[in-house]
């Protein structure tokens, strides 16, 4: 499908918590808590994206990360292809620099927080996935 909307998600992780922010009110699933990450430009390579928008909502760099999954999900008002990168390794320290409240959440408590229903996947992949150190 041409309209679908191709997103870089960023699992941060930092021993057993990943960093998740709060979307804000305004946008598309505002209010839900999110892994941060944006929407991929038009010819813009995936993993330049990452960067990006890690960057951008949270001035660091990632250094070190890896692909961990690729979800397809239709949402009634859009839909959208999420490519899910683990981010291991970053320069920087994360700052919400859109105003997103920022929380290190544990992994086994991913599931205590609204995310938006594409997610459901992701949190199963990091749980099964991630070895807790
Ligand atoms: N960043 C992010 N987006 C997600 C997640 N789960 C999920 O369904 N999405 C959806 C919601 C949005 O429709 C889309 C991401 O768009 P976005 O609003 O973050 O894009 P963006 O940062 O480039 O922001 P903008 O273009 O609206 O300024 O992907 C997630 O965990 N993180
Ligand atoms: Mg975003």
């Amino acid at each position: 499908m041409d309209n679908m909307i191709r997103v870089a998600v960023a699992v941060i992780q930092l021993r057993d918590r990943i960093l998740i922010a709060k979307r804000p009110q305004h946008l598309h699933k505002g209010g839900y808590w999110e892994f941060p990450g944006g929407k991929q430009e038009e010819g813009e390579h995936a993993e330049h994206a990452l960067i990006r928008e890690c960057f951008e909502e949270l001035a660091i760099i990632p250094v070190k990360y890896s692909p961990l999954i690729q979800i397809e999900h239709h949402y009634p008002e859009k839909s959208v292809i999420l490519d899910v990168w683990t981010v291991t390794d970053y320069l920087g320290v994360p700052q919400g620099i859109e105003g997103q409240p920022l929380l290190w959440c544990p992994i086994k408590d991913l599931e205590d927080y609204q995310f938006p229903e594409a997610n459901l996947a992701i949190i199963e992949a990091i749980q099964a996935e991630m070895i807790e150190v």
